[in-house]
């Protein structure tokens, strides 16, 4: 049985969404700024596209949705600019985010660094979030932008979006959300959260990847990070990629479509999983309160086994799942959310992460507590480091 459980770095493109994109490879192929008919017949297409996407978050018609080639150019886009924008052009020196973005966000925030501006990355806490609260202390009269992920992509775990960009607005502080891990997954309605700009990527709902989109509230100037051509009303230059655009309109559709009841049934589906590898292995225990994590992700730290090992003895077994720590050479790095939340050097190495879709079944879930019980057996009967620890009283290793 082939099960594929890493749908936080990829998903499948939903047979729907190639549907509705085929037709734009080569039938209704010309270039959209192209006057003749060829150009003009995908227009509809693209309208409806962008209605699709409005409609997914909430935003309104003051707002613009530009697309992208990815989240990564969004995110990259957004911190350059406004670099540009209210640093060299402006009286700020200041961004904040926080440690455990992902690299899109923290690499082009320690290029800026090296450009002279100082960047605060909020520490997070055991459940691996920042609250709040603690955005007050680190804003200042020279804060240009504050940039916080939506949902960590390893833990899964929520960041308190809506109360940090009610800061922000009452600072006068502009206000980014790499909203990747959250749209398509958890309702995301900006009606009801303040956010000035949010990074979206189709590959990550079951469209397809290489398209993203930035969403900018109330058309809020931001200097193109792509010139030339003048498309998306001069905002981001390149020609349209329709079939793209189609399909992250669709994908969205889809994805937001009765949300909650797609939510529930992926929970029940994660939260079995969850519970049966507690239940039977011991010294595990995975990041962060289900409450407070999307609906499809457990991080989970085996003890004594390590991540990078149990990855190869699941894909043996037909699983795909991932550690969400980088492998350098032939030393792993320690899964840097894990050792942010205050896991230990040894404990960090453990981590492997479960992330389903709601293409995931029943029959899956069961392959995967028996494969996986099985493989932590395997791997710890040879392991050199792992000494069985004495349960926490009461039982299991406690949740983290
Ligand atoms: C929070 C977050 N932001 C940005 C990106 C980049 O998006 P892209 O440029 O459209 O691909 C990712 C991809 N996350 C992962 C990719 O592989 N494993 C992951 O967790 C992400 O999880």
């Amino acid at each position: 049985m082939h099960v594929y459980l890493d749908n936080n770095a990829t998903t499948m493109v939903d047979p729907a969404v190639t549907e509705a994109m085929i037709p734009f490879f080569s039938e209704i192929y010309g270039n959209p700024n192209s006057l003749h008919r060829y150009g003009t017949a995908s227009h509809p297409a693209i309208t409806k596209a962008i209605n699709q996407m409005y409609k997914a978050i909430n935003a309104s018609d003051n707002d613009d949705i530009i697309f992208t080639s990815c989240a990564t150019e969004s995110n990259n886009w957004v911190l350059k600019s406004v670099w540009v924008d209210k640093i060299l052009n402006g009286d700020k020196n200041h961004i904040v985010t926080t440690e455990v973005e992902h690299p899109s966000v923290l690499s082009t925030c320690r290029f800026l660094e090296e450009q002279g501006v100082k960047v605060t990355y909020l520490p997070v806490n055991d459940q691996g979030i920042v609250e709040a609260h603690t955005l007050r202390s680190f804003i200042t009269d020279k804060t240009a932008l504050v940039s916080v992920m939506w949902a960590n992509n390893e833990t899964g775990m929520i960041f308190p979006i809506k109360e940090m960009g009610q800061i922000c607005k009452e600072r006068g502080v502009l206000f980014h959300t790499d909203a990747v891990q959250a749209v398509g997954k958890i309702p995301v309605d900006l009606q009801n959260v303040h956010v000035d700009f949010m990074s979206m990527s189709a590959h990550k709902f079951h469209g397809p990847k290489g398209i993203g989109a930035l969403y900018i509230r109330n058309s809020e100037a931001l200097t193109p990070l792509l010139h030339g051509g003048e498309h998306m009303g001069g905002r981001r230059s390149g020609t349209l990629n329709v079939p793209y655009i189609v399909g992250m309109g669709k994908a969205i559709e889809l994805a937001t479509q009765n949300i909650e009841e797609k939510m529930a049934l992926i929970r029940a589906k994660r939260d079995r999983l969850e519970d049966a590898l507690l239940a039977q292995l011991e010294d595990v225990f995975t990041v962060g309160s289900r409450e407070n994590r999307t609906p499809n992700t457990i991080l989970i730290s085996i003890r004594g086994v390590e991540g990078e090992g149990m990855l190869w003895d699941l894909n043996n077994a037909l699983i795909g799942a991932s550690t969400g720590s980088a492998c350098a050479s032939e030393d792993l790095e320690a899964n840097t959310v894990m050792l942010a939340i205050g896991a230990d050097h040894e404990l960090a190495h453990t981590g492997i992460r479960l992330s389903l879709s709601r293409f995931t079944t029943d029959a899956e879930v069961d392959y995967v507590i028996e494969s996986f019980t099985k493989a932590v057996a395997r791997l710890r009967a040879i392991s050199s480091s792992y000494a069985k620890v004495q349960p926490t009283p009461g039982g299991k290793a406690a949740e983290c």
